[in-house]
């Protein structure tokens, strides 16, 4: 964590072209649709599948990817509560830009604390921020377990594994709850309207 002090002394800066200008170029809705859920819930596979759709339909999105954050972005971060809570709110403040840029901004991350994610809700305007819960049970995720992070868990060889021996939030408000691959259609048809 940075031990540098808040700044001091700094001020708003606007231009002449805003959001509004942005959206009207790229003829889309800047927002961030935030996929939530255990490792192995199939986060990934539905934020690259929902990018590839919209891409299909001219749509300008990005993935921001848990895992792929922590290779540069996040990468003096782990995963005790802090950190965790560290890498959700870097994450949130750049998924805010993507939004601003106009573009479709997917993140999938873990995010297993609840008041991380609302605060990044509360970056946005209310219907700029789409939080998707992969409610899949921990017993699926475990019998998936593609990367044997898991196996590892339970042998003590990683420790504050997240559903393991570390907590995980369900959401109590998301907008949409996914279960299965079909899904994908759902968030596009929020998008859409
Ligand atoms: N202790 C522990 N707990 C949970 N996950 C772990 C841990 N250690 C490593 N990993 C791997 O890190 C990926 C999760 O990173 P995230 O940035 O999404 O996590 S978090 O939102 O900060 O909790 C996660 O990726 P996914 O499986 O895609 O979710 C794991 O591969
Ligand atoms: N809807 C689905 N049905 C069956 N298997 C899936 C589904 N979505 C993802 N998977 C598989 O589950 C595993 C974990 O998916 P992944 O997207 O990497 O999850 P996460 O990003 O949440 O860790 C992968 O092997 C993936 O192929």
């Amino acid at each position: 964590m940075s031990t540098i002090t808040n700044s001091t002394n700094i001020f708003w800066q606007e231009c002449q072209i805003g959001k509004p200008d942005r959206q009207k170029l790229l003829n889309q809705k800047g927002c961030v649709v935030w996929i939530t859920g255990l490792s192995g819930s199939g986060k990934s596979t539905l934020a690259c599948s929902l990018g590839r759709e919209l891409h299909t339909r001219g749509k300008l999105s990005y993935v921001l990817d848990g895992d792929n954050l922590r290779h540069g972005l996040n990468k003096d971060l782990g995963f005790k509560p802090e950190d965790r809570t560290e890498n959700i709110r870097r994450t949130g403040e750049v998924a805010k830009l993507f939004a601003d840029a106009g573009l479709i901004c997917v993140a999938s991350l873990i995010s297993p604390y609840r008041r991380d994610r609302d605060a990044c809700r509360a970056m946005l305007p209310d219907a700029n921020f789409i939080e998707v819960f992969m409610n899949m049970p921990l017993q699926l995720c475990e019998a998936r377990d593609p990367k044997g992070l898991y196996k590892l868990a339970r042998s003590g060889k990683i420790k504050g594994f997240t559903g393991i021996d570390d907590p995980y939030e369900p959401p109590l408000n998301c907008e949409k709850l996914s279960r299965k691959m079909e899904f994908v259609q759902r968030p596009l048809q929020w998008l859409d309207k």
